[in-house]
């Protein structure tokens, strides 16, 4: 459905005579028809510029971008104008007219492409049943609270019937209530109607609410991609960790989070984090370890959690450094368990914590 090939974005240097700003760093993406597929990423990683890539605002400076077979980063006037009424964006700040009513902001992208007034009604009125703003259509944005604001946002966004949803930092201004209320509606779209969501974030919990797919961007680059399953159960870079970290809060027990080192003590315990998914949630993993290596994990920490309805659990243990360390490592490993040292504590800690 959408296609990112090699795609490149540099902006001309901040001052002159400086290095250039490459915002995009040759990123290659396929999103499916009717996925959602969310990108996070830090603040300057470069997300805005993919979804103005998307939908054209920005040209990339080298590599494609197809939108339904279309090229749409080679297009340009009425071409490019056509294409774009397929792709529908919601903005953190919401971007309503205030001089207009509910029912006339959703009415603008149908006025502009030239519907006469009574295919607009036709048009509008089941998008705002389908928000849950029928009773709101008379009213205008300063009176309407954040949710709400972001609902006429999404019927406008609807309006000239897209293919494409484009979400940029959707939820971000909004509290954590109403945030969830916004994201389903947003799943429920992409249910009911098959529109393809491409949504950018700086917040994991957002991606684990409603997307089936993710692409972690830093400085640029696609640094991991897959199933939001796959990534959040065996994240592969330090970067996803960090934010799969926030979502799933490994709880650690204060006085030991503070005295975590990076390097081995002598004579002390590595602590290490073993993610669980469906499948390997059933085994009788750290008894295996007792009774065929002979090492006895404490555990520290465990909780199960749900990504995407399916069970995935963390548990936090610790184990003797050196050479039982290496063979518990290799134990998980062979037992296709993603698993990571968070560090390392003094023995007399673990006793006393
Ligand atoms: N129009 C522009 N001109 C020059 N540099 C730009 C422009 N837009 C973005 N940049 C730079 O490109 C990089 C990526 O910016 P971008 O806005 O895409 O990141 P982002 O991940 O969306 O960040 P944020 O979450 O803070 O919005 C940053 O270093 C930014 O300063």
């Amino acid at each position: 459905m959408i296609q990112l090939d090699q795609v490149s974005k540099h902006y001309p240097p901040p001052k002159r005579g400086g290095p250039a700003v490459t915002a995009l760093n040759e990123v290659s993406l396929t999103i499916g028809a009717g996925e959602i597929y969310g990108i996070i990423g830090r603040s300057g990683a470069g997300k805005s510029t993919l979804i103005r890539v998307i939908n054209r605002l920005e040209a990339p400076t080298s590599g494609r971008v197809l939108v339904d077979g279309v090229e749409i980063s080679a297009l340009s006037g009425a071409a490019l104008r056509r294409e774009r009424r397929g792709i529908g964006m919601i903005f953190q700040h919401f971007n309503l007219l205030s001089s207009r009513s509910v029912f006339d902001n959703v009415a603008l992208p149908l006025e502009l492409a030239g519907l006469p007034k009574a295919a607009i009604k036709a048009r509008v009125e089941p998008l705002l049943e389908l928000v849950g703003l029928t009773d709101k259509r008379d009213r205008y944005p300063a009176e309407l609270s954040g949710g709400q604001k972001q609902r006429v946002g999404i019927a406008r966004a609807l309006a000239t019937e897209p293919k494409v949803l484009l979400c940029d930092e959707a939820t971000s201004a909004l509290d954590p209530e109403t945030t969830r209320d916004v994201l389903r509606l947003i799943a429920e779209i992409n249910r009911k109607l098959g529109l393809t969501v491409v949504l950018i974030t700086h917040e994991m919990h957002v991606i684990k609410e409603i997307c089936h797919k993710v692409a972690v961007l830093e400085a640029g680059r696609v640094i991991e991609q897959g199933s939001v399953f796959e990534v959040f159960t065996r994240p592969q870079h330090p970067t996803t960790r960090s934010f799969i970290g926030i979502v799933t809060g490994i709880d650690l027990p204060p006085s030991l989070a503070n005295q975590l080192q990076a390097e081995a003590q002598p004579g002390g315990e590595a602590v290490l984090l073993i993610r669980f998914t469906g499948d390997s949630a059933d085994q009788p993993i750290l008894s295996r370890l007792a009774r065929h290596h002979g090492i006895d994990a404490n555990i520290l920490s465990g909780r199960i959690d749900h990504i995407q309805g399916r069970p995935f659990g963390t548990l936090v243990v610790s184990l003797p450094n050196g050479e039982t360390l290496g063979t518990a490592l290799a134990f998980f490993q062979s037992h296709q368990l993603s698993v990571e040292v968070l560090g390392h504590v003094a023995p007399a800690l673990l006793a006393a914590g």
